[in-house]
């Protein structure tokens, strides 16, 4: 596991030995000892996740308040994302500023996000597997987001918005300016 540092600070690109044979390929996808050691902090994921979602879906942007905010390990094990994170930590140099990065099945890049951000993604391949451990549990009263085409933050979202499939609930989150965090 390496570490490569973002222009956000504690936001992370993690990358992965591969070992690759005649077979296919192998590589440790988590290894406790090692991440903490690169992270340089204990950080202790309480919960896995997995999302299936077809080309244009855009999830988020969304974080969790308060005592429940989580930092999340994020990765793609199938298909194509456009990841996204927003720092919404007031006391940061990059409050309001946000981190897009591809993370796929090939580049096998997972991405730290520290507390304190918003974070989201659309599908730019047919369809992607999502997966993502967080350090706190899902608290759904603590639920916060910012609208995926907030004016501030013009995310470019690499596809035409009329091709993007957003739940409702994710249609009506409102804007930076206006968020409680
Ligand atoms: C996140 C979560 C959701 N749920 C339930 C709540 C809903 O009944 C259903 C779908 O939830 P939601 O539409 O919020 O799922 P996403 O839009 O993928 O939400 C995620 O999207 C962005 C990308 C994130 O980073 C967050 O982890 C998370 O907010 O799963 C649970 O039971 N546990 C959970 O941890």
């Amino acid at each position: 596991m390496i570490l490569l540092e973002t222009k956000l600070k504690d936001c992370y690109v993690i990358e992965s030995k591969l070992f690759n044979d005649e077979r296919g390929c192998f590589y440790e996808v988590f290894n406790q000892i090692k991440f903490n050691k690169i992270i340089g902090a204990d950080v202790n994921f309480v919960q896995d996740n997995e999302s299936f979602s077809f080309k244009g879906v855009l999830r988020g942007l969304h974080f969790q308040k308060g005592n429940h905010a989580q930092a999340k390990l994020v990765r793609v094990s199938q298909g194509r994302v456009l990841d996204v994170v927003v720092d919404l930590r007031k006391s940061s140099r990059t409050f309001g500023e946000h981190l897009s990065i591809e993370l796929n099945e090939e580049n096998k890049k997972q991405l730290f996000i520290p507390k304190g951000f918003a974070h989201g993604f659309v599908v730019l391949s047919k369809s992607a597997v999502f997966s993502y451990k967080s350090d706190n549990y899902y608290n759904k009263e603590s639920e916060g987001g910012i609208i995926f085409n907030d004016s501030e933050l013009n995310i470019n979202w690499q596809l035409p918005e009329d091709e993007l499939i957003i739940s409702k609930k994710d249609m009506v989150l409102p804007e930076l300016k206006t968020c409680k965090i």
